[in-house]
């Protein structure tokens, strides 16, 4: 029924206070208002409706996209809006687009690379989006290995003037987003070579299109690289390919604020770490951690309400049947993706003050915690991100048939965020990285250089390599120092292994190699640590509104235990649990399902998503969910008639078995 709250009696059971939770899931009271704001706006002006994208064409998909993105920087200028209030309202709108790379990667490349005369000149045409720009390094043969980059830039000292070019087929730029049809400008990375000799990648601006006409520059071969999975979905977005021929580009555009090249082709290396070229990867991995958060609350959003709407089964005399998230099946599913999507949102807003912290450090050229800033970066990217996809997934899943249609928002969040494990560096990559840096702290632990950061609770290895649980009883299990011990007994113990592993090869390379499988399970197990702590650091400091601590706390220990429960086999292997303490676990977390179940309509509300960014009929925010799967089928081409296309031609001659030209 229309205008019916159909999850009412879910949001009466609520035991704490919503919108006390709105504003710690926003971050702050501030943050909160202009989310709720902006996306109210946006959920209400009719350019920005979505539900029609699964049945455009690429090409019409592709227009709206520019339609979308120009009216929303239309809007923009003309309210005025912040930098904050404008990010939102690119998020709110959900649909993939050039807008992304040329804020999100174009302009930081510039900021964090370019001297200050280029940043004055580049930005002033970047920030009024007079030139649009995009993110250029991955090529057809080469993406993680960003050191085997082809691409040259060559000086020449004659004209003054760098010629980039594409030596190779492999060399040609493949998937940037925003390059394949909108970028006027890109920043490609390349190898830097002067005077026949090369000083490894580097980054340059490279105008790709006329300001007047769009077409390509002379030199420049330039396209989209075709569909990608799904139907809409990412493929709204324009990842193109480029190839150079002998292309000219000023020297002052090699962006030198980390080396430069004279006038006389004399290459100057400053003395900043060679890694700060890949600055503007670092700070998108920080911010890919709180969108993980976002796209699983979303997922787990839709898979909730509909919970609590759909029954089956358990129906006694012609009674009521149960609400399916009253099984505990669902719930031990469910809870978990739910109390993951709350610790992501912890976990980034920690990293994002890690990444303000170490940015401030750079600046007055202190690199001592740049390791580690990268380590958590790509970890917890990688971590959070792989995830938040099989979260999704599962919540697909948990929806029974109707996850399946369309409709239900699942399939087109799936196939727009997956690549997210990919994107930004892919997952396994960015393991091995934390991996190497774990090994690092490990083989300097014992000299005197006490480990520091996230790293801190290796110092204590001695304790962590003895030390045995002390749970007796399920409740215990709510003792947040019993719980970090826990993990961090199985990482140190994990790393320490591998460590051990590694010393009894010859060649350190060749046994890192070998034991990539186990370096990549010890470097997850580290990063789990931090997501864990980083809850419970949340937990255990000031939380204001009426029940909302409680609640926190329940899917903080929810979130543990479910770890716990998954990665058994290293908590029993490395000692850290026994099996008595895990069938403790198993039950504290049947305990705490118990707690979250009356409260899982409002933790979900929490996250203030309109119907609008939900896309999702089983997650409609009243629950209205039966006629209006209906609604959705009759909208379906297929139903434009009753008698479909096709009758005469193939169905009628099939079931007369009269077939004009077919020998049979
Ligand atoms: C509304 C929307 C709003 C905003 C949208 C915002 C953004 C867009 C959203 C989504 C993104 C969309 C598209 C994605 C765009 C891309 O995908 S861009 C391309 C991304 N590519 C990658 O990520 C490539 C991954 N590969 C790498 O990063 C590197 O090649 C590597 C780290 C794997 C290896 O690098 P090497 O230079 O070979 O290093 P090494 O030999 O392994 O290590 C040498 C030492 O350097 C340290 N190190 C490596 N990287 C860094 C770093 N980034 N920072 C600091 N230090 C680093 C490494 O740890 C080694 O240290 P040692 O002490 O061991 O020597
Ligand atoms: C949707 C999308 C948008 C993108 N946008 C951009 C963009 O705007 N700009 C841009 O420059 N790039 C972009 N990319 C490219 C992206 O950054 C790369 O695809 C990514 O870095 C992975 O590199 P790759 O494709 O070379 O994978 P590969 O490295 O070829 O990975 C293939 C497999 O090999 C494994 N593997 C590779 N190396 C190792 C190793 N050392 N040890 C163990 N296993 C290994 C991987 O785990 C993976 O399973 C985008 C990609 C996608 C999918």
């Amino acid at each position: 029924m229309e205008g019916v709250d159909h999850l009412a009696d879910e949001r009466n059971k609520a035991e704490f206070n919503v919108d006390d939770m709105k504003i710690i899931w926003a971050g702050s009271r501030h943050a909160f208002d202009v989310s709720n704001r902006i996306s109210r706006f946006v959920a209400t002006d009719p350019v920005f409706e979505k539900s029609n994208r699964a049945l455009m064409t690429r090409k019409e998909l592709f227009k709206n996209t520019l339609k979308k993105s120009v009216y929303a920087w239309k809007i923009i200028k003309e309210l005025r809006l912040s930098d904050e209030e404008g990010i939102k309202l690119r998020i709110f709108m959900d649909q993939p687009g050039f807008l992304d790379l040329h804020w999100g990667m174009f302009v930081p490349a510039i900021k964090g690379q370019g001297t200050e005369e280029q940043q004055q000149k580049w930005l002033s045409l970047a920030n009024k989006m007079q030139i649009i720009g995009c993110y250029a390094q991955t090529e057809l043969g080469h993406g993680s290995n960003v050191q085997g980059l082809e691409t040259t830039a060559t000086f020449d000292p004659k004209t003054d003037q760098f010629i980039m070019h594409s030596p190779t087929q492999t060399s040609s730029k493949w998937w940037p987003g925003g390059l394949g049809k909108v970028s006027t400008h890109a920043v490609v990375y390349a190898r830097l070579i002067t005077n026949g000799k090369d000083h490894g990648v580097h980054g340059f601006i490279v105008q790709l299109r006329s300001l007047d006409d769009h077409s390509p520059l002379p030199g420049i071969t330039i396209g989209d690289i075709g569909m990608k999975f799904g139907n809409g979905a990412y493929n709204s977005m324009d990842n193109g390919f480029l190839m150079f021929n002998q292309f000219r580009i000023p020297r002052d555009q090699m962006l030198m604020r980390l080396s430069k090249v004279t006038r006389e082709g004399k290459y100057i290396a400053s003395d900043v770490p060679r890694q700060l070229v890949y600055g503007t990867m670092v700070s998108v991995r920080q911010t890919i951690v709180s969108k993980a958060s976002d796209a699983l609350a979303r997922a787990v959003c839709i898979a909730t309400r509909y919970s609590a709407v759909r029954r089956q089964f358990g129906s006694e005399n012609g009674g009521i049947e149960t609400q399916v998230i009253d099984y505990k099946t669902q719930q031990n599913r469910l809870f978990p993706l739910l109390a993951s999507a709350y610790a992501f949102r912890f976990v980034g807003e920690w990293l994002k003050w890690l990444y303000t912290d170490v940015t401030q450090r750079l600046e007055a050229s202190d690199f001592v915690t740049l390791p580690e800033a990268h380590a958590c970066t790509a970890g917890l990217k990688s971590m959070t991100t792989s995830a938040t996809s099989d979260g999704i997934e599962e919540c697909r899943k948990l929806c029974g048939g109707h996850g399946y249609l369309w409709c239900s928002g699942l399939p087109e969040l799936f196939a727009v965020y997956v690549p997210a494990c990919t994107y930004e560096g892919d997952n396994v990559v960015l393991q091995l990285q934390v991996a190497r840096f774990l090994m690092k702290t490990v083989s300097q632990l014992g000299s005197g250089k006490a480990p520091a950061g996230t790293t801190a609770y290796m110092g204590r290895a001695q304790h962590l390599l003895q030390c045995r649980s002390g749970v007796q009883k399920a409740e215990d299990w709510l003792n947040p120092s019993m719980v970090l011990e826990a993990f961090e007994s199985r990482a140190l113990r994990m790393a320490i292994t591998c460590a051990k592993n590694l010393s009894k090869f010859e060649n350190q390379e060749q046994g890192f190699s070998e034991l990539l499988a186990d370096l990549v399970e010890a470097a997850i197990a580290h990063c789990q640590l931090i997501v864990v702590s980083k809850f419970i650091a949340k937990i255990e400091g000031e939380i204001e509104g009426k029940g909302v601590k409680k609640q926190l706390k329940n899917l903080c220990y929810i979130y543990a235990l479910h770890l716990l429960h998954k990665h058994l086999g290293d908590f029993l292997s490395t000692n850290s649990v026994t099996p008595e303490q895990a069938s403790l676990a198993s039950h504290q977390l049947r305990s705490l399902y118990s707690q979250v179940r009356p409260n899982a309509v409002a933790l979900v509300d929490a996250f203030d998503y309109t119907d609008h960014y939900l896309g999702s009929v089983l997650g409609r925010y009243d629950g209205n969910v039966y006629p209006k799967l209906f609604e959705e089928a009759l909208k379906d081409p297929l139903n434009d008639s009753v008698v479909p296309d096709g009758y005469h031609e193939y169905i009628r001659p099939l079931i007369k078995q009269n077939f004009p030209s077919a020998k049979l």
